[in-house]
């Protein structure tokens, strides 16, 4: 029934999908008239396409190999810092007194050009660009509690730093509407947000492959930010001097009429989500984190509280805190060093070094003790999915709510396989 419930669902996003990719036929024409008028020329034959599992992307019309360049874009049609100081808004950014970042000249410019609509240069190229982004911001409140709990965090931290950014820019905005009356109107904090993310999940990094101006910022990238990301894939990327153009070269083949991906990192799902607003199936570099509160509260049963404090100190002091965690592959190195670390009962820091650098073998007893923690921090979180996973009896009216919902849960299950398998492994 739950399989079937899903499947319908599918089904309706796609339906949903394919019209709005017939409805911006025109405007992928009109896309590429723009682009070819500007000096681009399609290296490899790339087509918008609209696939099951990862929504818009980029299909090859072609068998592509490795080596061969997907995408080549001249530099007139790059967005970037430079674009913008070169612009009508220039007088109003230098009398601005606040500094801005990068990211937030880019969603400005964004912003602006959005709301001159027609009489925007760039008109094309914002047409094909989504309304509306699946990142945690974009949630209800009922979607973000579906998120485990640190994550919920860093959620609310990021809107608070764009509600932040939009306040710091609020006069600049102002400005803008006085001398511009077409944007009047158009600048508000939802504008805002969708200019960030729109920045957020499409824009390139320049590498300082030259001393250029652009060295080291960012890009809006037409076209060639229609490609979707998979961890499986490797892709070179950069301006070519020689022809002055951005340019992709895989490393990866792709057969004729598949999807063509490139790789935007070794991101886990969580920050796939948080910055990107998708998470992708067994993600090698999904890596399930614990604290050091919840290690302790795992050792709180064996240790006096003063010792664990203190070999927390020490793993602290060797920036050892930070990634203890699981993957697929099994639990990181620094969560077997402070598991073997809060296992030893011997009580002196040159022999916890040893433990936690050297092959120092623990007692049969120490050996039961990081086994026992180790599931019982597992089991631990487990029940933090498990809460989550009582089925709710709210029906999401809104298409995109219950997208929202279903992509939470989806990261959550992702979490709860790899802790499943490292418990398997553990029995
Ligand atoms: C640079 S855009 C890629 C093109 C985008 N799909 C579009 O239709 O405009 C980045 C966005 O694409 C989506 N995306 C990229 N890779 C994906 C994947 N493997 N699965 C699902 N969505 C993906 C996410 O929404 C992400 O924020």
């Amino acid at each position: 029934m739950c399989e079937m419930g899903r499947t319908l669902r599918r089904r309706k996003w796609l339906k949903a999908q394919q019209a709005c990719i017939n409805q911006h036929k025109k405007s992928y024409q009109q896309l590429f008239s723009w682009l070819r008028s500007n000096g681009f020329t399609m290296i490899t034959k790339l087509k918008p396409a609209l696939f099951k599992d990862t929504g818009r992307g980029l299909m090859a019309c072609e068998s592509v190999s490795a080596g061969q360049v997907i995408v080549s874009l001249p530099r007139n049609l790059l967005i970037t810092s430079e674009t913008v100081k070169r612009s009508y808004l220039l007088p109003l950014l230098q009398l601005y007194n606040k500094e801005l970042t990068p990211e937030e000249t880019l969603s400005i410019f964004v912003m602006c050009e959005k709301a001159r609509g027609q009489k925007s240069p760039w008109l094309q190229y914002f047409d094909i660009i989504p309304e509306f982004y699946s990142t945690p911001a974009y949630f209800s409140q009922e979607a973000i509690k579906e998120l485990p709990y640190s994550l919920q965090e860093n959620v609310q931290i990021q809107i608070c730093c764009l509600q932040r950014s939009y306040q710091k820019l609020k006069g600049l905005l102002l400005q803008i509407e006085n001398f511009f009356p077409e944007v009047k109107g158009q600048l508000t904090f939802k504008d805002y947000r969708w200019a960030w993310f729109t920045v957020n999940t499409r824009c390139v990094y320049l590498r300082a492959a030259c001393k250029g101006e652009n060295e080291g910022s960012f890009a809006l990238a037409p076209f060639l930010d229609l490609l979707n990301h998979s961890s499986h894939v490797q892709v070179k990327a950069g301006m070519n001097q020689e022809n002055n153009c951005y340019e992709i070269v895989t490393l990866t083949p792709f057969s004729k009429y598949s999807q063509v991906f490139i790789n935007y990192g070794n991101h886990d799902n969580r920050r796939l989500l948080l910055e990107y607003g998708f998470i992708l199936p067994s993600n090698p570099n999904d890596i399930i984190q614990f604290s050091s509160e919840e290690i302790k509260c795992a050792f709180e049963k064996y240790d006096q509280l003063h010792v664990t404090d203190e070999k927390l100190s020490f793993l602290r002091e060797r920036k050892l805190l930070s990634s203890m965690g699981c993957s697929q592959e099994g639990m990181t190195w620094n969560l077997v060093a402070a598991l073997k670390l809060l296992s030893v009962r011997k009580h002196s820091r040159e022999f916890w070094n040893m433990v936690v650098y050297e092959e120092v073998e623990l007692s049969q007893q120490e050996q039961k003790k990081v086994a026992e923690c180790a599931r019982f921090i597992l089991v631990n979180k487990l029940k933090e999915y498990e809460k989550k996973a009582v089925p709710k009896k709210k029906s999401y009216e809104n298409l995109r709510e219950s997208f929202h919902v279903r992509l939470a849960q989806a990261l959550c299950r992702e979490e709860q396989n790899i802790i499943l398998k490292i418990l398997k492994e553990l029995e």
